[in-house]
């Protein structure tokens, strides 16, 4: 689903790459943690697999379609199909819920009586039953991040990125979050999440990809948040 030949990535004006010789492969339905220190490239991946970066060197290949060959007005059909969260929900504030998860639908030409339909669904999916017509400033963190997952998944995309999902959210919550993005993904959908969150990747015991100055020093199935030898 995810090909990273010998990517390597060179930031204009910067001497030291952000990613180099990186050779990953997430193959459909997985779900992947992308641990690592702050400056390590995590989001550079992120952002290499919606081509809102060009790698300097390798391919990259998403959904069998080579980036480098996707003409420009094919990007936004890429985007479309590959959900995003982020760290800071990015909601916007003077729409309720449900209308947050519809407009998602509505930017793209969905008729009006399918969103009517699938907007509650994943509303519910989420775990926000109830909730559809609070503002976001009447929602907790963990129930905007919530709301951003269910935008994100509302159009049923092949793959999910989240960058640091439960980076604002307190550790009691993240679970719930995880759990949320741990349905999606048995779904069918394919999850890569660049996080912080030792606790998170250490419950949850998937594959971990761990960047350390630009390279893969890690790729583990069932992984832990720290190296797991020695038992540590
Ligand atoms: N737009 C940019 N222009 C120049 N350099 C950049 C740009 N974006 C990132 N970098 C540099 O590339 C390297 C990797 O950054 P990146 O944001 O991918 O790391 P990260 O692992 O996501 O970090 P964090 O955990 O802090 O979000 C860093 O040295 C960063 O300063």
């Amino acid at each position: 689903m995810i090909h990273f030949d010998n990517v390597t990535k060179v930031y204009s004006h910067q001497s030291r790459p952000a990613l180099q010789g990186v050779n990953v492969a997430v193959e459909k339905g997985e779900f992947v943690f992308l641990v690592g220190p702050s400056g390590s490239g995590k989001s550079t991946f992120l952002r290499l697999i919606l081509k809102e970066e060009r790698p300097t060197q390798g391919g990259i290949h998403v959904a069998g379609k080579e980036l480098s060959k996707l003409t420009n007005w094919k990007v936004p059909h890429l985007r479309r199909r590959i959900g995003c969260v982020f760290q800071d929900f990015r909601l916007l504030p003077n729409k309720n819920v449900y209308e947050n998860v519809a407009f998602a639908l509505e930017v793209i030409g969905k008729p009006r009586r399918f969103i009517r339909k699938v907007v509650p669904e994943v509303i519910d999916l989420v775990g926000l039953e109830g909730k559809a017509h609070r503002m976001p400033d009447e929602l907790s963190g963990g129930e905007q991040q919530r709301v951003a997952i269910a935008r994100a998944f509302v159009n049923r995309p092949m793959i999910l990125l989240a960058d640091e999902p439960t980076g604002n959210i307190d550790p009691a919550t993240s679970i719930g979050i995880m759990k949320v993005l741990d349905r999606i993904n048995r779904t069918g959908t394919t999850v890569v999440m660049a996080t912080h969150d030792a606790a998170i990747v250490d419950a949850f015991r998937k594959r971990v990809v761990e960047l350390e100055d630009g390279r893969v020093v890690r790729d583990q199935s069932r992984g832990v948040y720290g190296q797991a030898y020695g038992g540590v």
